[in-house]
């Protein structure tokens, strides 16, 4: 109905109406709709509609993630049986079989103990999103699946385990065995270190030239695309923590921000042990085709970097693919 219309309509005393009848004759309020179309049941009182639906999502989750997971594994079954068919084919030829379709092993059993302490300040709860939750949970099961496939090995340590980012871990990964995990504990104590530790963050204005055996480097437990700068900085100042920044422009090209996600910096720093080379841990860990889906900001909402902003049933798909056996 155009505007001219309506209010003609509204104006015309015919049209007007008792208004205690107005309840009984307005129009049904129009429902809202999930993302496949489908009307939602009426919003509870006092609840917003971005509530619900975020409420009714995450119903709508729990209703059918068996049924998803169960098509999963049979996705997964076909590509494993697709791929072994594909290598004994190059076996039957007696040729070599191609690196891409060769698995890396889960469990490095030829790991070596870096010596160093990675502790993860995870003490920023109050200042991330639900999403931004979900993410770092994925990193954080990242970062584990890294430590037992790398070369080296940290002994890694997830502070200020508590609020939001615990319930994630107990509630939707609870099949993770997180707290069995080998050298990655979780402390609910947020205290850090100030003695023989480095706080590595972007803000510093020295940079880091080796990783030294016991040290303790504290990498920021969070996802903010930024929103907080200089957060871990200012704080690690206040504590009196030294700082140094990672020696990214030096060896990769990169574009705009310097400001990794909490994951790659704990691969980066895994990494380096190879060689006890940063060039060679940058070039492995960022190549250039990766940056962007690895520098937090730079290309927001990527999946794959724990920094996406789609779904959240595929973060908690995303994640779990992530982790193993503990
Ligand atoms: C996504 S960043 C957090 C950004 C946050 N606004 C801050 O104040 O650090 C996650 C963490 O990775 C580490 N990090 C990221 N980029 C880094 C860099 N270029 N040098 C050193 N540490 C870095 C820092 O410990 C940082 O807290």
């Amino acid at each position: 109905m155009s505007l001219l219309k309506t209010i003609k309509t509204r104006t015309n005393p015919k049209n007007l109406i008792d208004l205690s009848m107005s309840e009984e004759l307005s129009p049904p309020e129009t429902p809202i709709r999930n993302f496949s179309g489908s009307p939602l049941p009426p919003v509870p009182e006092g609840m917003s509609k971005k509530q619900w639906k975020k409420i009714c999502k995450r119903k709508r989750f729990e209703e059918t993630k068996e049924k998803y997971y169960e098509v999963r594994r049979e996705k997964k079954l076909k590509a494993r049986l697709a791929r072994r068919a594909k290598i004994q084919e190059f076996l039957d030829r007696g040729e070599e079989v191609p690196e891409e379709l060769k698995r890396k092993p889960r469990k490095n059993l030829n790991q070596q103990d870096s010596g160093i302490k990675i502790l993860i300040d995870c003490s920023f709860d109050d200042l991330m999103n639900d999403r931004e939750i979900v993410s770092l949970s994925t990193q954080l099961t990242r970062a584990y699946s890294w430590n037992k496939r790398e070369n080296y090995f940290a002994d890694v340590k997830v502070t200020g385990f508590d609020k939001r980012l615990k319930v994630r871990f107990e509630k939707d990964l609870e099949n993770s065995n997180f707290g069995e995990w080998k050298n990655f504990e979780f402390v609910e104590n947020a205290t850090l270190p100030t003695e023989n530790a480095i706080y590595l963050t972007a803000d510093a204005d020295d940079t880091i030239e080796k990783l030294e055996p016991g040290v303790t480097y504290i990498v920021g437990g969070i996802v903010d695309k930024n929103r907080h700068k200089s957060l871990c900085y200012n704080k690690a100042k206040e504590l009196g923590i030294r700082t140094r920044k990672l020696p990214i422009s030096q060896f990769v090209n990169v574009h705009g921000r310097h400001v990794l996600t909490t994951a790659h910096v704990v691969q980066l720093m895994l990494k380096y042990f190879d060689h006890r080379d940063w060039k060679e841990a940058f070039e492995s860990v960022l190549p250039q085709r990766k940056l962007e889906e690895t520098t937090e900001g730079v290309l927001q909402g990527n999946p794959g970097d724990g920094s996406d902003q789609s779904g959240e049933e595929d973060k908690e798909q995303d994640s779990e693919e992530d982790i193993d056996d503990a």
